[in-house]
């Protein structure tokens, strides 16, 4: 069983104090309350309030990405509250930085939001996005503001990274003989998912005496449903598995199966995976199964989303893999590249065909 890490639960909340809807305010308001929250770093000459950010790139060349949740179909408001949403886009945007080997070094934040949206919402998802940020070094450089229609909640990131000298390591590197190996944890968001869809919300503990004495399989559940408000990425193992030797890399987004078809797809080979080795290391005496059983464990390990953990491929001789002594940033191998089948399966299960995760537009 892997070991869970841990972030502090709850950051402060300072929302609450901001009730009236943003349409009460201007724009300047909005950014008097959230600038003070942001953190600078070194490589920031110009950071936000200016026409643009201008950031150092020390290698010379730019990694850019972006992400997107909308409220309703990213998450919903009695599941995650927006210091949890600042938190939870951060960390998708840091992992596809982590996955292509770099270092992040800034972030552009945007709020598209109903006018009558609180002033409090907004504050607690940019203190979400400046205190993830913050725990990985990261500086948030600039942003926008828009309205949108009634209802409509959309945030989104653009994150900038830094190879520091590294090739990028992309999804089509991959080469028949490498092992496949997961840093992280898998299923936990997924599960944490299930649950919440279920109807099921975490328990709000009266005292850390009170949770600590809880039923395991309730901590169980409560882990899981956290894991889907803030998942986490390390972010500098990216960078390390590049230096160490990475063939191919991509953060969890979508699925274990899904995820890993991209690398197999763009590499024109197989990733077989160990129905065995995923077990003990990610079913067995996991939170999963504890909350939800072993079938279900299993289903969530190979399709659940939005769990940021990096898959990435290694030659099988690598000493990240073959001399691992702290269980703290351990790669778990969990297969091996093979020839692509005739049939076209980029992805197997003990060399049966494994499909499923998310899509957003086919569900
Ligand atoms: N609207 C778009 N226009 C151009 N490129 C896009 C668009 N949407 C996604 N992409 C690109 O397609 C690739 C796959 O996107 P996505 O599945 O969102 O990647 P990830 O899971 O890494 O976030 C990425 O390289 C992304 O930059
Ligand atoms: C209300 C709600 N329904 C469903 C989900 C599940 N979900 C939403 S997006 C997603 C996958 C990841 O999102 P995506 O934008 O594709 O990330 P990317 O691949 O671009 O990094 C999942 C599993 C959710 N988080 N909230
Ligand atoms: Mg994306």
């Amino acid at each position: 069983m892997r070991p869970t890490e841990g972030r502090p639960d709850r950051p402060k909340r300072r929302g609450a104090g901001w009730p009236q809807p943003l349409s009460e305010v201007d724009e300047e308001e909005v950014l008097r309350r959230i600038f003070p929250n942001l953190r600078t770093g070194p490589s920031v000459l110009i950071g936000p309030g200016d026409d643009a950010a201008v950031v150092i790139q020390p290698s010379g060349s730019v990694v850019a990405t972006t992400d997107t949740m909308v409220r309703g179909q990213d998450w919903h408001d009695e599941w995650s509250d927006a210091h949890d949403v600042g938190s939870k886009l951060v960390t998708q945007n840091l992992a596809d930085i982590a996955a292509m080997g770099a270092v992040a070094t800034g972030l552009l934040v945007t709020l598209a939001a109903d006018p009558q949206l609180p002033l409090g919402w907004a504050v607690d998802f940019a203190d979400g996005v400046a205190d993830t940020a913050a725990w990985d070094g990261v500086p948030v450089v600039g942003g926008d503001l828009s309205s949108a229609g009634a209802g409509t909640v959309m945030v989104s990131i653009t994150a900038l990274g830094d190879l520091q000298g590294r090739r990028p390591v992309l999804r089509s590197g991959a080469r028949v003989g490498d092992v496949v190996a997961v840093h992280g944890s898998l299923g936990e968001s997924g599960g944490g998912l299930e649950l919440y869809l279920a109807g099921e919300r975490p328990t709000r503990w009266a005292s850390v005496h009170e949770a600590l004495a809880a039923a395991e399989v309730d901590r169980a559940r409560d882990h899981l449903m956290w894991v889907h408000r803030t998942p986490t990425c390390s972010v500098s193992s990216g960078p390390l598995a590049a230096d160490r030797g990475a063939t191919a890399m991509i953060d969890l987004s979508d699925g274990l199966a899904r995820d890993a078809a991209r690398i197999g797809r763009a590499s024109g080979v197989c990733l077989q995976l160990s129905r065995s080795r995923l077990v003990a290391d990610f079913v067995e005496d996991t939170p999963l199964e504890m909350a939800l059983g072993a079938q279900r464990a299993l289903h969530h390990v190979l399709t659940g989303g939005e769990e940021h953990s990096l898959l990435a491929t290694f030659p099988a001789d690598c000493p990240l893999i073959t001399q691992q002594t702290d269980p703290d940033v351990h790669w778990w191998v969990i297969g091996e590249v093979v020839a692509a089948t005739p049939d076209g399966a980029h992805v197997t299960l003990d060399g049966e065909p494994v499909s499923g995760g998310w899509d957003h537009f086919s569900g």
